[in-house]
């Protein structure tokens, strides 16, 4: 397509579709002309695929994810369909600015962290990959909250993405489907027959998702609550507004708004209805799409491959046995074989705070015959193999359920899935020793580098060509350049340049200003005791302590940078979060140090904001005590956009630190083992603290009212924390850390070394593709292959 071609589509669309003059077009009526121009050529592919998938009779891949955090679409869809210069030239053409039209797209913030962005990439590979496949979520009109700092503590505001036209979906009236809640199991007939006590529609709005190149895309279909009765209107008529207009609210709230934990099951009544809610609509549509071509369910497990993203949807287990066996009359052992031929679990968390545990009293209001199959598959289970049940003290334990229907169960990192056969399904392992098996995760290189860095990726492109977008572990071919000093000149030019960028955002944004040439030392993540944000924040305590005693000291200037949002609920997490903005606001004034150490903490962080810092990162904070990071994936985009890594040895960052090499990687701290050990050591806290007095005096000033304006109170709470229970070992593990970052200190200020240890990361983290780990999804989970042979790049 032409930039012409480009720049009719867009004007056409903004006089047609918006029916807006350019003249007097705002900036969000060109981004949605532009989107619906990208939009556009994304169609026919789209179409394409489907049809080559039914060609085929294709087996399909059916990702069933209470959260997709998508984020922004325009551009990914622009730079994925190899239109992006033509439209920044049409834009430039008609003097706008194009950058400005970008950022005007809200994100699609509808997930947590990590298990929702990695769905998101997910889909963005499968569908690179040519791979027939279906995301299946809730379309919440509320995404996460958005979060906004008052006199340094977190507040929750309700995001709003659907205020606005949401041009990236396609609303799907024939595709819906009456959901049930509660009520009645009957006996007729010598079958149970369920009789729903409520019920909503659940309506599909599908977006297509492009992979590079734009040769193929597959579908996101999100589910909406519609209420099966608009309006009441007796009660209208009885002037009885509201209730009339209850049927609706009540049946909308299912879909209302995203829960904002991500590591604490609340086992609040609404979730287990949005749980519900999607896995039926969801598991309705994929049988109705089987029937249409074929005639007989037991050959589902050929033609269909469930992924359940955690155990968010693991009722699509009793869910499918209660289709196969009520609705369609399959013996028993039947559905669950069937079932289970199509059902996969990939676990998230060993945290036991996250495992989902539902009342039976719960399960048996909202969904009284799943309770009844679920109790059926327990009994079957422990007939074969006793001493696991599903169902202990009077709740329905959905790891296990998850486990018991699952054909294959996976962690997301190689130490995660050992831990997994040894910790939370120790037991199920010893009976099933052959279903847990281990997909390491990975992160879409379209999105995580193409797109977010262009600088870096257009270097990487001069070298060594762009066949790497698709085949990230090309990047290898990067190896001879790195020992090139023009190269590397470049390379450093290139993080400099985004780091310039990323400080004039800081300025302009938060006021405060940061060196270019000072390490950009960022850690953004969801704040959780375990990932240790309070480590960070103590080391940068002891750091400005140090410089204030010897201010004409020979220090490397640092930039600490944190993001992240804590859950409302989550107490300790945001007291981190008030802590972290107290330091920075002290340190940042401090005329004594100012030159050397800055804290940033800029608010909201999401898919956008991280898109803007790991370009512009030379240190990842990837910190976690060890045993408790399933994985982590910003660790993965960090290390592909030339940034260090200072870390434990937990979750992906063993196998980062394998890849990049030992010796372009900062490691410290205990192993998983070693910090199972030292819980055990009475007052291992005190020890720690006794023995390093770094440690101590950082400890004190968060007791001495240093950063609370001389309240001694403010955070007593994480001193009292930190030396005391320390159930994360922040106190033990400081020593190390604060050895480790002075090396970071030491290795910064070579930059020549620094810059090639960096290259080794990009160029030796091309495994850490999303692309790698769906491949391998694919061939050792789903058997499922590419429909067809997509034209190599
Ligand atoms: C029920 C509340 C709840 C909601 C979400 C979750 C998620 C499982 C938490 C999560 O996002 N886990 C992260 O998943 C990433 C993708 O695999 C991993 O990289 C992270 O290590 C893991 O913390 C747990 C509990």
């Amino acid at each position: 397509m032409s930039t012409s071609a480009l720049k009719d589509s867009v004007l056409s669309h903004l006089k047609y579709s918006l029916g807006k003059d350019p003249e007097h077009a705002t900036t969000y009526d060109w981004r949605v002309a532009l989107s619906l121009a990208a939009r556009d050529r994304i169609v026919d592919p789209w179409f394409e695929s489907t049809r080559a998938t039914y060609r085929a009779d294709a087996k399909r891949v059916y990702y069933l994810s209470m959260e997709f955090l998508i984020g922004r679409l325009l551009e990914d869809a622009l730079v994925n369909t190899g239109v992006y210069d033509d439209a920044k030239a049409v834009f430039d053409d008609l003097g706008l600015n194009f950058g400005e039209i970008l950022h005007d797209e809200p994100d699609a913030a509808l997930g947590n962290g990590g298990l929702g962005r990695l769905a998101a990439c997910f889909l963005e590979s499968l569908s690179t990959l040519g791979i027939p496949a279906m995301g299946y979520g809730i379309r919440y009109e509320h995404g996460l909250f958005r979060q906004r700092f008052e006199g340094g503590r977190q507040v929750e505001e309700a995001e709003d993405w659907l205020t606005q036209e949401h041009v990236w979906e396609f609303e799907r009236p024939e595709a819906a489907f009456e959901i049930g809640f509660g009520g009645q199991v009957y006996e007729n007939g010598g079958r149970a027959v369920w009789r729903p006590q409520e019920a909503v529609i659940a309506q599909a709005f599908d977006t297509p998702v492009v992979g590079w190149k734009g040769e193929w895309a597959n579908t996101l279909r999100l589910w909406g609550a519609l209420p099966k009765t608009v309006l009441d209107l007796q009660r209208f008529n009885a002037g009885d507004y509201a209730a009339a207009a209850e049927p609706e609210a009540l049946a909308r709230t299912i879909s209302r708004v995203l829960y904002p934990d991500d590591t604490t099951e609340e086992g609040k009544h609404l979730r287990l209805k949005q749980e519900y809610f999607f896995t039926a609509a969801s598991l309705r549509d994929l049988i109705r799409r089987f029937e249409a071509e074929h005639d007989d369910l037991r050959d589902l497990p050929k033609r269909v491959a469930i992924q359940l993203n955690d155990t968010h949807p693991a009722i699509a287990g009793p869910e499918l046995v209660r289709i196969l066996h009520d609705e369609r009359g399959m013996e028993f052992e039947t559905a669950m074989e069937i079932a289970r031929g199509c059902l996969n679990y990939t676990n998230h968390t060993l945290l036991p705070e996250a495992l989902e545990r539902w009342s039976d009293g719960l399960m048996g209001y909202l969904l009284p015959r799943h309770l009844q199959l679920i109790e059926r598959i327990d009994t079957a289970h422990q007939t074969q193999h006793p001493g696991i049940a599903i169902r202990e003290h009077g709740e329905v334990k959905m790891g296990e359920l998850s486990f018991i229907m699952a054909n294959r169960v996976n962690g997301v990192s190689a130490l995660h899935s050992d831990l997994m056969k040894v910790t939370v399904f120790k037991d199920l392992h010893d009976m099933h020793p052959d279903r847990i098996v281990n997909q390491t995760n990975g992160v879409t290189p379209r999105r995580w580098l193409r797109t977010c860095n262009p600088r870096l990726s257009g270097l990487i492109t001069d070298a060594i060509g762009d066949g790497w977008i698709k085949d990230a572990e090309r990047l290898s071919e990067l190896e001879p350049h790195v020992n090139d000093a023009g190269f590397l000149d470049r390379f450093v030019q290139a993080k400099r340049e985004n780091k310039v960028d990323l400080g004039q955002w800081i300025a302009e944004s938060m006021g405060i200003s940061v060196d270019p040439d000072a390490m950009f030392d960022v850690q953004i993540k969801r704040i959780h005791e375990y990932k240790r944000q309070h480590l960070n924040i103590l080391e940068t305590i002891a750091l400005w302590q140090e410089m204030r005693d010897n201010p004409n000291g020979d220090w490397t200037p640092r930039v600490k940078i944190f993001g992240g949002k804590a859950a409302p609920g989550y107490v300790f997490a945001k007291e981190i979060i008030y802590l972290i903005n107290s330091v920075a606001s002290v340190i940042n004034n401090d005329p004594v140090t100012s030159k050397w150490l800055k804290v940033v903490y800029p608010a909201n962080y999401n898919v956008t904001l991280a898109e803007r810092l790991i370009p512009a990162a030379n240190l990842s904070e990837q910190i976690s005590t060890a045993g408790k990071e399933a994985s982590g994936t910003g660790n993965m985009k960090f290390a592909l956009n030339g940034a260090l890594t200072i870390g434990t040895l937990d979750g992906a960052n063993v196998e980062i630190r394998e890849h990049v090499g030992a010796d372009n990687f900062f490691l410290f701290g205990m192993t998983a083992e070693e910090v199972m050990e030292r819980r055990t050591v009475e007052g291992h806290a005190w020890d720690a603290i006794s023995k390093d007095p770094r440690l101590a005096r950082a400890v004190d000033a968060l007791r001495n009212g240093t950063f609370a304006g001389g309240d001694h109170d403010r955070f007593r709470g994480i001193a009292d924390n930190i030396s005391g229970p320390d159930y994360f070992l922040v106190a033990s593990d400081f020593s190390d850390y604060w050895r480790a970052s002075r090396e970071v200190d030491q290795a910064f200020r070579d930059t020549g070394h620094w810059a090639r240890m960096a290259a080794l990361n990009t160029a030796r983290s091309g495994w850490f593709s999303s692309d790698r780990t769906i491949r391998s999804y694919a061939s050792e989970i789903w058997d499922a292959l590419p429909s067809k042979p997509l034209r190599n790049i």
